[in-house]
């Protein structure tokens, strides 16, 4: 298979300088699998990044959770992709279903926003789930497709992109997907991206699950021929992150 095991750390609008210092000392701490085996990227609050940056351990890395859909300029509030490589931040999170959803971003606008920020050099975190209500009516593999598809016509690099599949009945929940809910998703993700894009892009991307991961379940859903990796909210702002990250096989 060969595909690198991915974890992510989310830490959303989260932390003060104090509780970002503790979170990267414990991290630059742990003791866990060499880089060979996981990548490792965590994703502090914009205004947090070249504190990270700059004393995260070397085989970390970091990523922005957002970025703006084109050239900076007159766009009160929005951080631009060009402003993300200015400051060497190599990832960036996008289309994550809090801005889905709080904010409307839209597939196409997501889309959009990959392809800048590819074209920008930044390396993607591209999110997609369906709510509760999408699973509960039987669609959510016809959600999870159009929202891939948007962004696959828009992607110039696979190899600069992890696909994350969240669901959001999931995300903050503490209620998360089974192992073979997680499974059949990423499974027919993987067989999407062959059948649409290439055998190769399908059997190199890393597909990560995100929604309530924790030290606890983590193992098992690590065991899943098709998930590659974690996306992880509340549980990377605690030292069970570090636990998550040694779930990589
Ligand atoms: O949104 C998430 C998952 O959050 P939780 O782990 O807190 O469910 N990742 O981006």
């Amino acid at each position: 298979m060969g595909r690198k095991f991915f974890v992510g750390g989310n830490w959303k609008c989260n932390g003060t300088t104090e509780e970002v210092k503790k979170i990267v000392s414990t991290l630059n701490e742990a003791e866990v699998p060499s880089g060979d085996v996981v990548e490792v990227v965590v994703s502090p609050p914009f205004v947090f990044l070249p504190l990270v940056k700059s004393t995260l351990r070397p085989d970390f890395h970091v990523s922005a959770q957002n970025c703006w859909v084109k050239k900076g300029g007159a766009y009160t509030g929005e951080i631009s992709a060009e402003m993300l490589v200015n400051l060497s931040i190599p990832w960036v999170i996008l289309g994550h279903s809090e801005r889905r959803l709080i904010l409307s971003e839209a597939n196409e606008f997501v889309a959009d926003k990959v392809a800048y920020a590819l074209a920008q050099g930044l390396k993607v975190i591209a999110c997609v789930g369906e709510t509760l209500e999408q699973r509960e009516s039987g669609s959510t593999m016809e959600v999870v497709a159009a929202q891939t598809k948007a962004i696959a016509e828009k992607v110039s690099k696979w190899s600069d992109v992890v696909l994350a599949y969240e669901p959001v009945w999931a995300i903050g929940t503490g209620k998360v997907a089974t192992p073979a809910q997680a499974q059949e998703v990423h499974f027919e993700l993987r067989k999407w991206l062959k059948e649409n894009v290439s055998a190769e892009v399908a059997e190199t991307t890393r597909i990560i699950y995100g929604g309530s991961v924790n030290g606890a379940n983590c193992k098992i859903l690590a065991t899943q021929p098709d998930v590659d990796g974690f996306l992880v909210g509340g549980a990377s702002l605690k030292a069970e992150f570090v636990d998550i990250i040694k779930s990589a096989t």
